[in-house]
């Protein structure tokens, strides 16, 4: 792989630390569009999960796991952060891998599927920043679909069906983050939907003798109708159905945030335990070796072609 240093910028969407960063992150995230309301109401979840979103440390844990490995299989590389809507901005991931002298950078999206918010906003960014670098940006296949991946993702699972009863008879709940279906429609649509769907599928596979369900969670006011069936009404629907035991396994984050411990840990939870159902969820996938091992694939298939 020569011996020039070579980068990796790990993209993600970003998030406030705290509840004084929400405003701010609200109104890049939504260019001003949102009422001041809506922050209030978002301020008083992040004091709910401890004042502080764990998203970024997690993000630099997966930077710093993605760097050993790969140094490991050869070569020489650093791994930096770059976010969209909150720092370190993909501009300062970026001039701190030129900085320490990267001869090209490969661009990879922490988020599991592409969106027009996530990957393709990231991109886009790191699209128009690479004139003012001269530096080769390359950007890294999706791997929504990739084994190791949906092995990491089976293992997090697996983690919390142990703990019930009888688990193969578990209700399974996969959950993605929800978005506009005007996004997913069209002749511009994005991916996003068709690629939870093969995750979900796959991650199926290694549950087959467990019922399963695709849900979509934390959908935003406004902009007509989202991506459903939401997890609140499949839950409406395993309890009416007289099913007890349920695991909600997280398949469109790569990392435990807002998303993951409010939406679900909170809000999806008490509404199951109020449907008198026995609720867990799966950890995301974080720095789990398997997920860290999936990266550098994808990774070094960049450096093959
Ligand atoms: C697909 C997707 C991912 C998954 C990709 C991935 O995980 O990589 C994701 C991740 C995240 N979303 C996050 C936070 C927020 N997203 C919001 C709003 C929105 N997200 C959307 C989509 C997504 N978002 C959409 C379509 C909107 C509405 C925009 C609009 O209406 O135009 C809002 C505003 C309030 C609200 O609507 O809830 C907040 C606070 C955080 C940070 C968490 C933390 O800090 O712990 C993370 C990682
Ligand atoms: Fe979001």
């Amino acid at each position: 792989m020569g011996e020039r240093l070579n980068g990796v910028l790990l993209l993600g969407f970003g998030g406030p630390e705290g509840p004084e960063g929400v405003e701010a992150f609200m109104t890049r995230l939504m260019k001003g569009r949102k009422p001041p309301p809506v922050i209030t109401k978002v301020q008083a979840r992040y004091r709910q999960i401890g004042g502080k979103s764990p998203l970024l440390e997690i993000t630099r844990a997966q930077a710093a796991a993605l760097e050993a490995r790969l140094n490991q299989l050869g070569g020489s590389w650093k791994v930096a952060v770059g976010m969209s809507n909150s720092a370190p901005y993909i501009e300062e991931g970026l001039k701190e891998l030129i900085a320490a002298g990267a001869g090209q950078v490969i661009a990879l999206s922490i988020s599991p599927h592409y969106s027009r918010i996530t990957t393709g906003a990231y991109l886009a960014e790191v699209d128009r920043l690479k004139e003012q670098f001269s530096c080769p940006v390359i950007p890294a296949p999706a791997w929504y679909d990739h084994p190791l991946f949906i092995a990491a993702l089976a293992a997090r699972g697996r983690e919390q069906l142990q703990d019930f009863e009888r688990p193969e008879e578990v209700e399974l709940i996969f959950s993605a983050h929800s978005l506009p279906v005007s996004y997913v429609s069209g002749s511009e649509a994005d991916p996003y939907q068709e690629q939870v769907e093969v995750t979900a599928r796959a991650l199926a596979a290694h549950f087959p003798a467990n019922p399963w369900t695709l849900a979509y969670q934390s959908k935003g006011g406004g902009q007509g109708e989202w991506l459903g069936p939401e997890v609140e009404e499949v839950l409406e629907q395993l309890a009416a159905k007289g099913k007890k035991d349920v695991l909600l396994i997280p398949i469109g984050f790569a990392a435990d945030h807002i998303e993951t411990l409010y939406d679900i840990d909170i809000e999806q939870a008490n509404h199951a335990r109020s449907l008198g159902l026995n609720f867990r969820r799966a950890r995301a996938v974080n720095d789990l070796p398997l997920f860290i091992s999936a990266l550098a694939e994808v990774v070094t298939e960049v450096m093959k072609r």
